[in-house]
């Protein structure tokens, strides 16, 4: 079990408020928002008359986070609010036929009474936790699948931190194969633990809503009592208990580049999450990051296989730049409207450094250990460092389940700003989370 103290010490030092910003991103299936050209289906009927939410489900691996995806599509393309997604169609990466598990985090979409939903489905194989991070930090809320046969399992635990650290401040859990328990008191159990561990995550363990049902019943059109019934009762659950994010919208334009395309005859594509603000077709940016200050023009915005005039906070954009070859453009850097934001290589930082039952290093580190630092979706080494005046700066440790504030040298400058957040990794793990608080050293 993971201690109570650090836990709460994580929320509440770093991670009190939403933030779009921590993703310890790697290189993750982003929807085919441009490259692909469009075929007439439910993506060509995205509108904007429903409000947009990210959210996706999270859980321990086998516990059926894939089944349920493809089950919501399913029943609700029954009612004309999807294109039905097999499951097949959501792990379809060979390996991840060949192992039966999800490794990438993938994208789809839906439509209920009252809400549009973009849903990440995220992989709960310990290993592939860096998927999970990237694809959690894009949601505003989230399902936790846990299934009724085994109950919560560490990477059930692991999710709910991590889910309270990208600033995930309500879920909804789906309790799923009932259909394999026959104890009612068992799933009472079940249902027990839960509000306990949502509780022990500063989630609210009583209000929060715990359907349980069977997503492979809902997904094989039998069964409609423990099936179709809970998916429905699922996403009513999404649409009453899910708070509908604020978005930045008042604030200037940013978008951190996830990925970078060619389209001949076009010209080069940049996707990713608008972080905040509002792009307009034509207006002016700059590329920051990595050396750059590339000025261009947005030519282009298609989303969801679909050509807008703009693009809002929270929306998966593609966007066709004026004048830049795919060379002069990659991940990590972000597009924002010019003179807002600056990049910078030397910051100061308040670090939460987790331990070893969440996660983390058992072992302490000293001046200049190099962690990889993940900024939006840039991944960068940084060289870590007491501030100057520390006392004892040589000999001092920072102890796993420490917060401690240091100085941080990137190897690459990137945009920055004071309240950035980001996450510190050593050898695929998590090791750290990180605030900027003072900007020491722009490009
Ligand atoms: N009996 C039963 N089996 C289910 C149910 N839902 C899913 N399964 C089975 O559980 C296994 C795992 O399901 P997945 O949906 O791949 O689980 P997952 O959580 O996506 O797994 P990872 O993405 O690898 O973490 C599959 O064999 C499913 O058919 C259910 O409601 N009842
Ligand atoms: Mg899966």
């Amino acid at each position: 079990m993971i201690p109570l103290t650090s836990c709460r010490a994580v929320s509440r030092a770093l991670f009190s408020a939403r933030s779009s910003l921590v993703s310890a991103c790697v290189r993750q299936r982003m929807p085919s928002t441009v490259n692909t050209v469009s075929k007439r289906g439910y993506a060509e009927q995205f509108s904007r008359s429903k409000p947009h939410m990210n959210i996706g489900t999270i859980g321990h691996v086998d516990h059926g986070k894939t089944t349920l995806t493809a089950a919501i599509t399913k029943v609700l393309a029954a009612q004309g609010g999807a294109k039905f997604t097999d499951y097949n169609q959501i792990d379809k990466a060979p390996e991840e036929k060949a192992r039966g598990i999800t490794i990438n985090s993938s994208h789809v979409e839906y439509e209920t009474a009252n809400r549009h939903y973009g849903h990440i489905d995220c992989p709960g194989h310990a290993d592939y936790i860096k998927n999970m991070i990237t694809g959690a930090a894009q949601m505003d809320g989230a399902i936790i699948v846990v299934s009724a046969t085994d109950g919560q399992m560490p990477q059930t635990r692991e999710h709910l931190l991590l889910a309270r650290q990208v600033g995930i401040k309500k879920l909804v859990v789906f309790i799923n194969k009932v259909d394999q328990i026959s104890d009612p008191e068992m799933l009472e159990l079940v249902d027990m633990e839960m509000r306990e561990l949502l509780t022990t995550y500063d989630f609210d363990g009583e209000n929060t809503p715990i359907i349980m049902g069977s997503a492979l019943a809902a997904l094989e059109g039998r069964d409609d009592e423990r099936g179709m019934n809970k998916i429905l009762e699922l996403t009513k659950a999404c649409d009453e208990w899910l708070d509908q994010p604020a978005r930045d919208l008042e604030k200037p334009f940013l978008m951190p580049i996830e990925d970078v395309f060619s389209i001949s005859g076009r010209g080069t594509v940049a996707t990713g999450r608008v972080e905040r603000g509002v792009a307009a077709k034509g207006s002016d940016v700059e590329i920051i990051g990595f050396g750059s200050n590339l000025k261009t023009t947005l030519t282009g915005i298609e989303m969801f296989h679909k050509e807008l005039d703009r693009a809002e906070a929270g929306d998966n954009m593609g966007a066709l730049l004026r004048g830049i070859k795919r060379e002069q453009i990659r991940r990590g850097q972000v597009l924002a409207v010019a003179g807002t934001i600056k990049a910078a290589k030397k910051f100061k930082a308040q670090l939460y450094i987790l331990t070893k039952d969440e996660g983390g290093r058992y072992t302490p580190f000293m001046a200049n250990y190099r962690p990889q630092c993940f900024i939006r979706t840039a991944d960068i080494t940084a060289s870590l460092t007491f501030p100057e005046g520390t006392p004892d700066a040589d000999e001092k440790m920072v102890m796993p389940g420490d917060n401690v504030e240091m100085v941080c040298n990137l190897v690459f400058d990137v945009a920055l700003e004071v309240g950035t957040r980001f996450t510190l990794r050593e050898a695929n793990k998590t090791i750290g989370t990180g605030l900027v608080t003072e900007i020491l050293e722009y490009a």
